[in-house]
Order: C-alpha cells, then structure tokens, then sequence
C-alpha cells in the first residue's frame, strides 16, 4: 500500500498546487482531497486526474469549521484507510478583510517598507464571525478543527514502529502581537487571522512535545505572498491588476513573494521528502522564491519569544463538572485560561495554556 496522504482545503491554491506536486513526485501516494464543498472537490479531482490518470485520488467531504464535520469526516477516513502518512493541515480563511491604507502609505516610506510586504503586518483586519458551534470562525477553521482532527485521527497518525507528518499551513502574518492568552479565539481583537496563524505555531510546538515520542512529528511551514482566492480577496481585482507589476518587480528585493501556489507549496513539498525525526520541531520552514524564480526552502526559528506553549488536549470531562458552569455550546470554566465546547453533550474539548 502507498503512502496515505490527506490535504485540507486542497481543491484551490496552495493545497491544490501541493496536491500536483506530490502526485508528480509519487504516483503510488494514496491522496485523499479534505474538502467542504463537493463540487469544487470532485473538479480538483478531475484537473489531477488529467494530469495524473493513474492517481489513486480520492475525496473526503470535510467542514474544518464544524466539530460535528470534523468527527464524521474522521471517522471515515479511519474507515477507509489503516494508515495516515501525511496530514497537511491547509485549509484557511481571511474573511472579511480590511486594509489600512494610511498605515500602507506610512510603511511605504519607513524603513520598515519590505518587511511590511512580506508580512502585512499592520495592514490587516478582519471581520469575524461565529460558526454554528458558537465558536470564532477564524479560529474554528484555522486551528481548532484542524486540532480535532489530528486529535481524531491518533489511530492511524501513531502506529508503532512507523512514523507521520502533521504539517500546518501557517503564515507570516502570525504575529505574537496579535495574540491574547486570555483570549485565544480573539473575540475581542480585529486580526483574528493573524491570531490564528500564531497559535497554530505554537500549537505545533506543543505537539512535538506531546506526540514526538509515538512517532508523529509537527511542522509549520509559510507559503510566503501567493495569489489565490484568498489574496484576491484582499483587494478588489482592478487594484490587483494594477498593482501586479510591482509585486513582480518586488520579487527581486524580498524572496517571500512566491506569488504563484506552486512555489508557495515548496516547503510543503519539501517536508514531504524529509525524515521527520530529522526535523527541527523549533522551526517554521518558509517557502521562497528568489527574483529569478528559483524555488528553495529555509528553516527559521518560530518566534514564540518564550512567551507561551500553547497545549490542546481533548478529553471527556466530568458532565457534573460542564452542567454546573456551562452556559450553551461554549463556555468559559474557571478562572484560568481553560476554554471548554460542549459538543451535544458528550464531546468536550480543553485548551490549556501553559506560561
Ligand atoms: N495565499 C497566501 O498568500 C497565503 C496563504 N496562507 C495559507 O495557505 C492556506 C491555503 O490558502 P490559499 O491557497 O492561499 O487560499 P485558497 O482560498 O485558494 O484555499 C483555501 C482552501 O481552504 C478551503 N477551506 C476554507 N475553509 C474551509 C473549511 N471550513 N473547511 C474545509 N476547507 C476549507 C477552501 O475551500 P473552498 O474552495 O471551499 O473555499 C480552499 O480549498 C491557508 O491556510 C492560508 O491561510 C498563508 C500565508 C500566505
Ligand atoms: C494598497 C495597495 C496598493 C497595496 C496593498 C498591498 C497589501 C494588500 C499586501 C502587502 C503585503 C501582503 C501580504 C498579505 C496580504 C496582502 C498584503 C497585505 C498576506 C497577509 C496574505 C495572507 C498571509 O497569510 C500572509 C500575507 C503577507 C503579505
């Protein structure tokens, strides 16, 4: 049996683009497309079935936004497979987004200029909303469903003797700033999405610590500036068409403007190729692009400036404990920065952050 590899939002973008290149390098893989919508997913079927008519591709009907989606979506991949080799955690959403036009202009002429093409930071705002569990959507779609399934998918990730890759689409736009411990769902903040990105980093560090000893190693990677349907909802489409000359001409000063989904999936295709025990559970590995369009990938430290170790655990807690404290789906327990979702009655997940 070939390697079982499973892509979150992989019917566009990067997740798409990865998707090509696996099957390019390995036409044994078993792919199997994470996906909410299944239109879009059974076309992204056909386009890698054109270009690799022996693939074994098939398609999983996954809502990353939804527990309920989450837990069904894993229980047939258990299912259907014996094995998971890969999980790349891609899926993402930037809904609703804002840009500060005062700050772009001011960032312009400081000497912080290409730093703030690289990572938007300052530039950005979202509007968040609330998916039907009650929780933040950035952070439901981001990270925490992405959290559930890794957690769900335990039986085929740590098999003895074997090991697999859990390999999160981060960005560098996750910025610490953008962070609350108190408030991990950034209810109260404009950038939930660069919120999001921070603590998937740190999650994945906490996932190292917590699995790298049953054989399942974590990874964030920073696909860099990549035009797909979430960069074109940034702007509207006349002002890309004007400005993409620039981001051309840009390409030459900062290695961070991958800008097609291709080269935006280098490290993610890299990961693919390494042995995860040789990997640095510290690093973010970026993909890059240099001004003359050569492909690479370079490990940083992920900067987590000894702030915070963001551990995730998923346990049954005591029903007593929920119905005394519980107030509908969500509900803050205890003075500590503990998070708990009710999921009907039985299905409860616990964030705990650890100083
Ligand atoms: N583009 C860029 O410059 C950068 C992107 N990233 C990250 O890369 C990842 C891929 O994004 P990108 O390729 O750019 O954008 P796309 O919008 O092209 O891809 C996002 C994918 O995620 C899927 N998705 C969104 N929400 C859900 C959900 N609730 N459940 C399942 N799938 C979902 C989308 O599905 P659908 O088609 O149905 O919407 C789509 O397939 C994201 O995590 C993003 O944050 C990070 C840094 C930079
Ligand atoms: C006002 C315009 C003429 C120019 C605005 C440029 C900005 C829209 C872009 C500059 C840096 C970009 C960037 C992203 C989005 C678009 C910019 C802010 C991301 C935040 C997109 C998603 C990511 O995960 C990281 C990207 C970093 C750089």
């Amino acid at each position: 049996m070939g390697k079982v590899v499973l892509v979150t939002g992989a019917n566009s973008g990067i997740g798409l683009a990865l998707c090509e290149r696996l099957l390019s390098h390995d036409a044994q893989l078993q792919l199997c497309l994470g996906c909410r919508n299944m239109q879009r997913a059974e076309a992204a079927k056909h386009a890698l079935l054109v270009s690799h008519p022996k693939a074994q591709v098939s398609i999983i009907q996954l809502d990353v936004s939804s527990v309920h989606s989450v837990l069904r979506a894993a229980q047939e991949i258990r299912h259907r497979y014996n094995r998971l080799d890969y999980l790349y955690l891609n899926a993402g959403i930037m809904p609703n987004p804002h840009v500060d036009y005062k700050a772009f202009y001011k960032g312009l002429f400081s000497g912080r200029a290409i730093h703030m093409f690289s990572t938007g930071e300052g530039l950005l705002t979202q509007k968040d909303t609330l998916t039907s569990d009650g929780l933040q959507k950035v952070f439901a779609t981001n990270l925490f469903g992405h959290f559930l399934l890794v957690r769900e998918l335990e039986p085929l990730l740590c098999r003895p003797g074997c090991s697999s890759q859990v390999i999160w689409t981060s960005s560098s736009n996750a910025q610490r700033s953008a962070f609350c411990l108190d408030d991990i769902q950034h209810k109260g903040g404009v950038e939930p999405y660069s919120s999001s990105k921070y603590a998937s980093d740190l999650l994945s560090l906490a996932l190292n610590r917590r699995y790298n000893s049953q054989g399942v190693y974590s990874s964030v990677i920073c696909p860099g500036l990549v035009m797909t349907n979430l960069t074109y909802g940034i702007l509207p489409s006349f002002l890309w068409t004007l400005i993409m000359p620039l981001m051309w001409l840009l390409r030459m000063f900062t290695n961070t403007f991958t800008l097609m989904p291709y080269n935006g999936a280098e490290a993610l295709f890299w990961l693919f190729m390494q042995k995860p025990e040789t990997l640095d559970p510290l690093a973010k590995y970026h993909s890059l692009t240099s001004g003359l369009g050569n492909n690479y990938t370079q490990p940083r430290k992920v900067s987590t400036d000894n702030y915070v170790i963001l551990t995730l655990c998923l346990q049954k807690i005591s029903p007593d404990l929920l119905n005394s404290s519980s107030q509908g789906d969500i509900s803050l327990l205890f003075d500590e920065p503990y998070l708990i979702c009710k999921y009907e009655g039985y299905f409860y997940a616990q964030i705990k952050l650890e100083s």
